[in-house]
């Protein structure tokens, strides 16, 4: 980044004289709310979502559902959260030539092709520069080994993409290799119920990246009616059938709620998160394992308002599979008392940025001590001081510069607007926490 970008871009992470002690209504899960306005694109009558998220990613889902001739209608409700009235696409209706612009959506990027095959049309996927570096290959494989016509405009494997669709899809039985993404297997699970035969798709030898998003993908389908067995621990056995229509609620994002945890932890203050589900699917309820096993006291009050204070000393912590989780508790341990390795995250270097690369030259770029490992990190206690923290485009890496920010004075986070891909408000909601202990002492 060049120097008058930075100057123009440098964002003064709140650095409060007082530990936190604040409330955060955390926006809806980008996760879910993209799943269930996909699903309701497909289902059997119009659905309806309440309190969406209002993002860069969900805008960017209802501008391709749209396009593929999905009814949306956006209504702001008297609370201020958003609802959306969906009426399914009509998969007969020939749309023409189509661009769909995925932005650097992961969600947008890998199930909107499997569904566009599925449409009339030719439809082609592109999206912002970093888009362009994100794995793709698998997705597209599956498509063409389903007979699907497809045309890739770059580099083999990554967007730009052409996908024809002739209004259905056979089915059948395919092998995916997810180690790159679960959203490859997610993307295909997601449509399969409307194909002509249904289809099974098993998991390439190797490991599977963030198995916890399938389950959620899973869980989401079989809520609404759709079929699926496993013949065996990699495959998932779609049948043809229905999509019901529904009307959900959705949850806030348990991951986005990280950051606002950690304002706690790093502070030794408390912070409050109402809504919190008894049940749900989100990798984010994992805060809860976490923080605890890093020294934080976290009670879920009875009206489902989790509360955590933070520790006097942070524990560091050996995790696996952290996910989408992994940058924010990158951050928390680069200010713990111990060692952490954060391990089984080797494909997010194929995220919003190469995460891994990132996390360890902007925690070092402040005095911090972060290494590489094969499939993760290694971050040890170091005193950290004040600086740049580059962001490159990640959403969590902005959030991640916050958090450390407010326990380190000086912190400069550049781009802080890049938080918008699932959480526009961050910066407003992250000064206001940032200043309530003042307010409370
Ligand atoms: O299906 C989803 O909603 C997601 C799956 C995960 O992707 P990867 O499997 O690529 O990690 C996660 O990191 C991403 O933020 C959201
Ligand atoms: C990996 C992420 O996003 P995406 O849905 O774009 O893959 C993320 O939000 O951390």
């Amino acid at each position: 980044m060049s120097t008058q970008e930075t100057l123009d871009t440098a964002w003064d992470a709140p650095h409060p004289e007082l530990p936190v002690d604040g409330t955060v209504i955390v926006p809806a899960s980008k996760s879910l709310t993209n799943r269930y306005l996909l699903l309701a694109a497909l289902a059997e009558g119009p659905s309806r979502i309440s309190n969406a998220l209002a993002s860069r990613d969900s805008d960017l889902m209802i501008g391709a559902l749209r396009a593929l001739g999905t009814g949306i209608e956006t209504r702001q409700v008297a609370d201020g959260t958003l609802e959306l009235l969906i009426t399914p696409m009509d998969l007969g209706a020939d749309m023409g030539r189509v661009d769909i612009d995925c932005g650097l959506a992961g969600t947008v990027m890998r199930f909107v092709p499997p569904l566009a095959a599925l449409a009339r049309g030719s439809f082609t996927f592109d999206g912002d520069p970093h888009a362009r570096l994100r794995p793709m290959a698998p997705v597209l494989n599956a498509l063409s080994d389903l007979g699907v016509p497809l045309a890739e405009h770059g580099e083999p494997g990554l967007l730009p993409a052409t996908v024809t669709g002739t209004g259905s899809l056979a089915g059948g039985r395919i092998t995916v290799d997810a180690s790159g993404s679960s959203q490859f297997i997610s993307a295909l699970l997601l449509v399969a119920a409307r194909t002509e035969h249904g289809l099974e798709i098993t998991a390439a030898a190797g490991r599977i990246a963030s198995p916890d998003h399938i389950e959620m993908t899973v869980a989401t389908l079989r809520e609404l009616g759709v079929v699926i067995t496993r013949p065996d621990e990699r495959s998932w056995k779609v049948e043809p059938g229905n999509i019901s229509a529904f009307e959900r609620t959705m949850e806030p994002d348990l991951s986005n709620a990280g950051p606002f945890l950690a304002a706690a932890m790093v502070t030794g203050g408390t912070v409050r998160v109402p809504h919190w589900p008894t049940s749900t699917t989100q990798v984010g309820d994992q805060w809860r394992t976490i923080l605890t096993r890093m020294g934080a006291s976290i009670t879920h009050h009875a009206d489902g308002t989790l509360e955590l204070t933070g520790p006097a000393e942070i524990s560091g912590i050996d995790y696996a599979d952290a996910s989408e989780l992994a940058p924010t508790l990158a951050a928390i341990c680069a200010l713990a008392t111990g060692p952490s390795r954060l391990t089984g995250i080797a494909h997010l270097r194929g995220h919003e940025t190469d995460r891994l690369a990132a996390l360890v030259t902007e925690i070092n770029n402040l005095g911090g001590s972060a290494t590489e490992l094969a499939d993760g990190l290694l971050i040890e206690p170091a005193p950290l001081h004040g600086g740049e923290f580059a962001t490159y485009a990640d959403h969590r890496m902005a959030t991640a510069g916050a958090i450390i920010g407010l326990a380190v004075p000086g912190v400069k986070v550049l781009d802080i607007g890049t938080t918008a891909k699932t959480m526009p408000d961050f910066p407003e909601l992250w000064t206001t926490l940032a200043a309530s202990g003042k307010a409370a002492h």
